[in-house]
């Protein structure tokens, strides 16, 4: 398959994760570009990759095969709007947004190929994650490019109804920031038994490291791991005891729930 011409509207964080996960995947800075309303933020990533930015959206997208919603979900409508007279028939729009529907989506920019994903922040290492969903007039072809750009940044996992993109919001799309949670409080609690700091950030952050690793790896699932570190009446057993004790499961499937009801409630207040 030919490199399909990738334009991403909206020049920030999760853009920038993408668009540097495919440079070190190999894709020329010529098959990539960007806009962004600010002069920093496209000074910033073509620097940075060697792509060409714009301050005009309608502008970038001429020519792409795939255009890349990559702004905050509180612009969408905005953005839709202005670039809605803009889009070609044959151009497949890839929504990176939380909590914005292919419907809305459709409302604002007509009835289109649209694929709706939630990709995560470790695509800039290519170690990312993302949930995909594609409306009825995605193609074969395009959803194939729609994969290419996300399995380009590291494993893409289609799903057969849009509700669920809520609950990929919750597990990774905002994971990485549950992860980086546990490595500051366990750094800061390594801290106060005695540490230095700096030792104590990189057994923790060696630790997570190896047991994400470890669990990628593994033919058996993730108690059992934990099993095979709990020695009975030992000092894993008493830490997870404490956890356990203060409701550490009950309060992880509340902290996740908050996150896809928020994408729900976001798709409600913004998709009008
Ligand atoms: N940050 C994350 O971990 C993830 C973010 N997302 C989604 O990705 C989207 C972008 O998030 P971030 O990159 O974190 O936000 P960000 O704020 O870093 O980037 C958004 C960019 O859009 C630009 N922008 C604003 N209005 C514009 C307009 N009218 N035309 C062109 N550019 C405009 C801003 O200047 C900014 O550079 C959001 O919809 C978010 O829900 C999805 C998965 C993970
Ligand atoms: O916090 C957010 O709303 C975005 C979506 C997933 C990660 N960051």
């Amino acid at each position: 398959m030919t490199t399909p011409r990738i334009a991403f509207i909206g020049a920030g964080n999760m853009a920038a994760s993408l668009i540097g996960g495919l440079r070190a995947q190999g894709t020329d800075a010529s098959a990539i570009r960007a806009s962004d309303r600010g002069a920093e933020q496209r000074n910033k990533i073509s620097a940075e990759h060697g792509i060409e930015t714009f301050a005009s959206n309608a502008e970038a997208i001429q020519g792409a095969d795939v255009i890349v919603l990559s702004i905050k979900p509180q612009v969408m409508k905005e953005v839709c709007l202005d670039l809605a007279a803009h889009i070609g028939e044959q151009q497949l729009v890839v929504s990176i947004a939380a909590g914005i529907s292919c419907a809305s989506l459709e409302n604002w920019l007509g009835p289109r190929a649209i694929v709706r994903c939630m990709p995560n922040t470790p695509a800039l290492l290519r170690q990312g994650v993302s949930g995909l969903y594609s409306n009825a007039q995605v193609s074969p072809a395009q959803r194939q490019q729609a994969e290419q750009l996300l399995s380009a940044v590291g494993l893409a996992l289609w799903l057969d109804q849009e509700a669920q993109i809520d609950a990929v919001t919750a597990v990774s799309g905002s994971g990485p920031a549950y992860f980086f949670l546990l490595i500051e409080a366990m750094t800061a609690a390594g801290e106060k038994l005695g540490l230095p700091r700096e030792t104590a950030a990189q057994l923790t952050l060696h630790t997570a490291l190896g047991a994400a690793r470890m669990a990628v790896a593994s033919d058996v699932d993730a108690s059992e791991l934990r099993r095979r570190v709990t020695s009975p009446a030992g000092t894993t057993e008493a830490a997870i005891k404490t956890f356990q004790a203060d409701g550490f499961e009950a309060l992880v499937e509340k902290a996740l729930n908050a996150a896809a009801h928020r994408s729900a409630e976001l798709a409600e207040q913004l998709g009008q």
